[in-house]
């Protein structure tokens, strides 16, 4: 197969077994600079396989994922060095879970959890790097008084947005998330959501979200796949799928029947 010049991330028949279980099987897409790519279905689907194998947490079974470097070379993931990969997930790659607590050092202060990232890239400048965390907990709307406190001391909706600080502070090109506004009030939700929307839109990001909500995917992605029992189901343009659903899944998934 040939990859468009463009492709970020190419996903070419991946598929996860846990023994005879299956977790994700022969998926397949790409997802170009900037491009916001929602995973839906609903619980047992595959969605954190696949999160999970594309952040190379898990190794598939098979399939290939191709990611462009920015030095324009072309990288097999699963055929990268342990180091090189680390290398990666801390520069040009996030991941923000579900539970800020999994992407956060919660007995460390805020601003050492955005410098932490900065010190990984190799910055050495203490005071650089606290304006940088500074600036961060600005756009992620922390007050820089709070810059000394520990996560374990801030809201839910806080310790979310501070994760999401930690991760963009390097710049990163490819986020993935985990289901990024669940487990929070929905007034919180809907707060953060347009936070997200907000950075991702300035900075440029691509992201794959992994969202049961189709109200997270409608807001932040441009093109969305449907997962049913391990397997792609749907794929499209966001608003076409949620506006005129092909699948007969798809279709109870949007009247809300099987909303989770
Ligand atoms: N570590 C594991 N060992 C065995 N089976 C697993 C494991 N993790 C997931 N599975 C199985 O793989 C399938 C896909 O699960 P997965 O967690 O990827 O779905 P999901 O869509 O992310 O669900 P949820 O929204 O509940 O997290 C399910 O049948 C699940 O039981």
């Amino acid at each position: 197969m040939t990859i468009h010049d463009d492709v970020l991330l190419s996903v070419e028949g991946l598929t996860k077994l846990y023994g005879n279980r299956k977790g994700c099987e022969d998926i397949s897409f790409e997802l170009y600079p900037g491009e916001v790519l929602a995973v839906v279905g609903e619980s047992g689907s595959g969605k954190s396989t696949l999160l999970n194998c594309l952040s190379t947490a898990i190794l598939p079974n098979s399939g290939s994922v191709t990611y462009r470097m920015r030095d324009g070379s072309r990288r097999n993931i699963y055929a990268m060095s342990e180091a090189e990969r680390r290398l990666l997930m801390r520069t040009d790659w996030g991941f923000v879970h579900q539970n800020p607590a999994d992407g956060l050092r919660m007995s460390v202060s805020a601003g050492a959890n955005v410098g932490e990232r900065l010190m990984a890239v190799g910055d050495r400048h203490y005071g650089n790097i606290r304006s940088s965390a500074i600036d961060w907990l600005g756009r992620v709307e922390i007050a820089a008084d709070r810059v000394d406190d520990q996560p374990r001391a801030f809201s839910g909706g806080m310790r979310q947005r501070l994760q999401i600080a930690r991760n963009l502070v390097t710049a990163p090109r490819l986020i993935f998330m985990d289901e990024p506004t669940g487990g929070l009030d929905v007034s919180v939700q809907a707060r953060l959501l347009d936070l997200l929307r907000g950075l991702v839109t300035d900075l440029g990001l691509a992201a794959v979200v992994v969202t049961h909500d189709l109200a997270v995917a409608r807001l932040l992605s441009q093109r969305m796949i449907v997962m049913k029992n391990g397997r792609i189901i749907e794929h499209g343009l966001t608003d076409r799928v949620l506006d005129d659903p092909r699948a007969p899944y798809t279709q109870l998934l949007v009247s809300s029947i099987l909303q989770v």
